[in-house]
């Protein structure tokens, strides 16, 4: 029978290697690429269709970032499908990086390097801005959109007779100290990405919790560095080119360096071909790429706890409920 994928964010970078791997490894896939931009969408789905011609492509036009597109899309997906097998949660942002080139020299001669690499801890930053909703923009892409989208389709997520699961692209930038309980949003400090990469990790094991019992279960994916849209927007193009020899270099000491597309959706493509019941909740699978290029997935214990990612939840329904009477 055939299992209906739904990708965020499926038009570039992981999500779209994502689709071209399902499509590539995997038999009875029905793709569904919910981008914001219908061209861009539409040059994905000939990619697709060009390399496997007949394969099951639909497209919906969903902004993440805004509240009025995810109800609408909703709406849409449930007009059109009965049940969702996997919903991948990978549209996101990084607007306006600013990379700390003091900190990066410094952290070089440190002992800390390796892990400066595979975290990016202390080396980025990130300007924010509000949204017409009136949330913070970054709040609302990686996290805030992709929760009310689940929250309108659980008639298809959440069936008697099937499991589905819920997987979010997160980083292994997501930092438990970029985030507070106080400010989910983060509008108060400079680290907008690691905080809502943080919360969709507490969000995950919250998801987990509330709904395992209704059959809809809830994974963390963390794709390693990735040469993406997202990452040439940190440094001018030139400088990639540059350091490229540096990153292949780098890959014999960390194996988080995936560099790839189709390498960083391996723990993505990996999640498809488990049982869902049989993952742990409390773990991030890593995509890995080892120094001779061989790729493999991960888990790797989250720094979560049940109270705080509890409260998030709470928290998360009760702001759902603020911006549905705004609407
Ligand atoms: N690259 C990396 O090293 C890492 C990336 N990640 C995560 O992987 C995910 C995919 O990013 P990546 O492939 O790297 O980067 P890309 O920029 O290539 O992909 C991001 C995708 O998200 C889409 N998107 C952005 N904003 C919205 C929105 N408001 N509504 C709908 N779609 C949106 C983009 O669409 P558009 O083309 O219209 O902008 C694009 O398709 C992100 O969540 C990112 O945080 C995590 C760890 C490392
Ligand atoms: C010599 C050399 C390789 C310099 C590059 C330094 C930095 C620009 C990178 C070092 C670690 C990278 C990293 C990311 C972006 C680029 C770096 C900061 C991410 C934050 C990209 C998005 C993520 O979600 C996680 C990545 C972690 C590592």
């Amino acid at each position: 029978m055939e299992r209906l994928v739904i990708v965020t964010g499926a038009n570039s970078g992981i999500g779209l290697a994502l689709c071209e791997r399902l499509l590539t490894e995997d038999t009875g896939v029905h793709l569904c690429l919910a981008c914001r931009n219908m061209q861009r969408a539409e040059a994905a789905r000939s990619a697709l269709q060009a390399s496997h011609p007949g394969a099951h492509v639909d497209l919906l036009q969903l902004d993440v970032g805004s509240v009025q597109s995810v109800l609408t899309a909703a709406q849409e997906l449930r007009a059109r499908y009965s049940k969702v097998d996997f919903l991948y949660l990978n549209a996101g942002i990084m607007p306006n990086p600013q990379v700390d080139f003091k900190a990066l020299f410094k952290g070089l001669f440190s002992r800390n390097v390796i892990h400066m690499f595979a975290t990016a801890e202390g080396l980025l930053t990130q300007q924010d801005r509000v949204n017409s909703d009136g949330l913070q923009e970054v709040f609302t892409t990686n996290l805030f959109g992709h929760f009310l989208l689940i929250r309108e389709l659980e008639p298809l997520l959440c069936q008697s007779d099937h499991t589905s699961s819920v997987i979010w692209t997160s980083s292994s930038n997501a930092r438990r100290s970029a985030f507070s309980l106080e400010d989910i949003q983060h509008k108060e400090g400079k680290e907008p990405y690691s905080s809502s990469k943080y919360a969709s990790d507490l969000l995950s094991l919250a998801l987990n919790q509330h709904m395992n019992n209704q059959g809809l279960y809830s994974s963390v994916v963390c794709p390693g560095m990735v040469m993406t849209n997202l990452t040439y927007g940190i440094l001018p193009p030139f400088f990639w080119t540059l350091i490229m020899p540096i990153m292949w270099l780098i890959r014999l000491f960390t194996n988080t360096f995936t560099i790839t597309p189709f390498n960083g959706a391996e723990a993505l493509h990996w999640l498809f071909l488990q049982k869902p019941q049989s993952l742990d909740p409390r773990s991030k699978y890593h995509s890995l790429t080892s120094g001779l290029g061989k790729n493999y997935t991960q888990p790797r214990k989250m720094d979560v706890d049940d109270l705080m990612s509890k409260t998030l939840y709470l928290d998360l329904i009760e702001l759902e409920k603020e911006v549905r009477r705004d609407l």
